[in-house]
């Protein structure tokens, strides 16, 4: 489309589809229909993108043994994570702006998602309200950044009690925004005319959103005070954080380094999940996101004591090749992949695949 006008056709979407083997290639497809700085802002990482490549490369490292001879049957994908009955153990991360990739922007993603049974996360930026993302239907949690006026903050966690969402995801890794060099090149700093982070009051400006460095677990307490929401923290990587976590009443964690855009040269998650699953022992579930794109990622993300994934970019590029059909196929490519995974490995469910199944 390049910064055009978009062909929503259904004929148009489903070829676009045509050559839609795996989620890697929405990528490809995505960046020919982007507008260019639109497409860095998705793609970026914070300064050498060290972390970003890092995600993908940790889940390469690994190798998967199969067991042989089991007879689990069909794969059982469902699950239920905080209560809430899931299709399978694969979320849609909490991505900002999805205007920029197709106009019905949160609303196709929601569409999506409610028609896959998945879990999708709203992010607080997003260019819909988070009542019209629960008008699709889909089961929606709804991710913070705990702004220091909490009137504003509380005023927010009503809102998405009351659209039904079921759970907060409060994201921790952000006390100030990661150094993002494309978007400076670009000079992208704000949406275009027309678009607004749709939760926030006044004009909804990028700038207005704080990210600040004086949030604490002072504030964690008065959140937990505040709902009686489930509250995950996302952007956890110290295990000592994930202590610190479940004392402070923490219903999950989400192993994150927010798809590598904040602190460059942080580890991958999935090298830190392991530490931190141990750390947790059992007591919240943990969830993991960053470099997730194949069933056997998925797979190995679980075995290393992940209950859950979400991911990020592919929802974004899927969105931008063809809106809630391209999510619905990003959608059901994974959920294909990870049934065949699954069952080579020997296993009937996603949960059964355990820790020696995977080595470096
Ligand atoms: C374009 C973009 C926008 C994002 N916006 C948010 C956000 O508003 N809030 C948040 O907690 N995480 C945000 N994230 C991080 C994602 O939730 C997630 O941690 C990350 O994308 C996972 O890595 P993946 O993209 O490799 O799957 C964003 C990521 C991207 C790529
Ligand atoms: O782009 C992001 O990853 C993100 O989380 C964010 C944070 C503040 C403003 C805009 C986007």
């Amino acid at each position: 489309m390049n910064g055009g006008a978009v062909d929503l056709t259904a004929a148009s979407t489903s070829e676009a589809l045509d050559d839609i083997v795996n989620v890697r290639d929405f990528e490809a497809a995505a960046r020919d229909r982007l507008n260019r700085v639109h497409y860095d802002y998705f793609a970026s990482g914070a300064q050498d993108e060290v972390t970003v490549a890092a995600n993908e490369a940790a889940f390469g490292r690994r190798a998967l043994i199969p067991r042989v001879l089991r007879g689990p049957g069909a794969p059982a994908l469902e699950t239920t994570l905080l209560g809430q009955p899931a299709s399978m153990p694969v979320l849609i991360a909490p991505t900002a702006f999805h205007r920029l990739a197709w106009p019905e922007a949160e609303v196709a993603t929601g569409r999506a998602a409610a028609a896959a049974g998945v879990i999708m996360i709203a992010a607080m930026l997003s260019t819909v309200t988070v009542e019209d993302i629960a008008a699709t239907g889909a089961k929606l949690w709804l991710q913070l950044y705990v702004q220091p006026d909490l009137a504003f903050t509380e005023s927010l966690v009503r809102r998405a009690e009351a659209a039904g969402c079921g759970a907060l995801v409060v994201t921790v890794d952000s006390p100030a925004l990661g150094r993002n060099e494309r978007g400076d090149r670009n000079d992208f700093h704000d949406l275009p005319p027309g678009m607004r982070c749709a939760n926030m009051g006044g004009d909804g400006h990028v700038r207005d959103v704080v990210l600040s460095p004086e949030i604490s677990w002072r504030h964690l307490d008065w959140l937990r005070r505040t709902t009686s929401l489930p509250i995950l923290l996302k952007g956890v990587l110290h295990d000592a954080d994930a202590r610190l976590a479940v004392e402070h009443g923490a219903d999950g964690i989400i192993v994150s380094n927010h798809g590598g855009r904040q602190l460059d040269t942080t580890p991958a998650s999935l090298d830190r999940l392991p530490l931190i699953a141990d750390a947790v022992a059992g007591r919240v579930p943990l969830l993991l996101d960053g470099g997730v794109r194949r069933g056997t990622d998925v797979a190995k993300a679980l075995a290393l004591g992940a209950q859950a994934v979400a991911v990020g970019r592919p929802v974004l590029w899927a969105l931008a090749v063809a809106g809630e059909a391209g999510v619905r196929r990003l959608l059901e490519l994974m959920r294909g992949e990870l049934a065949n995974a699954v069952t080579l490995l020997g296993a009937g469910a996603p949960a059964d695949v355990t820790r020696d199944q995977v080595v470096p």
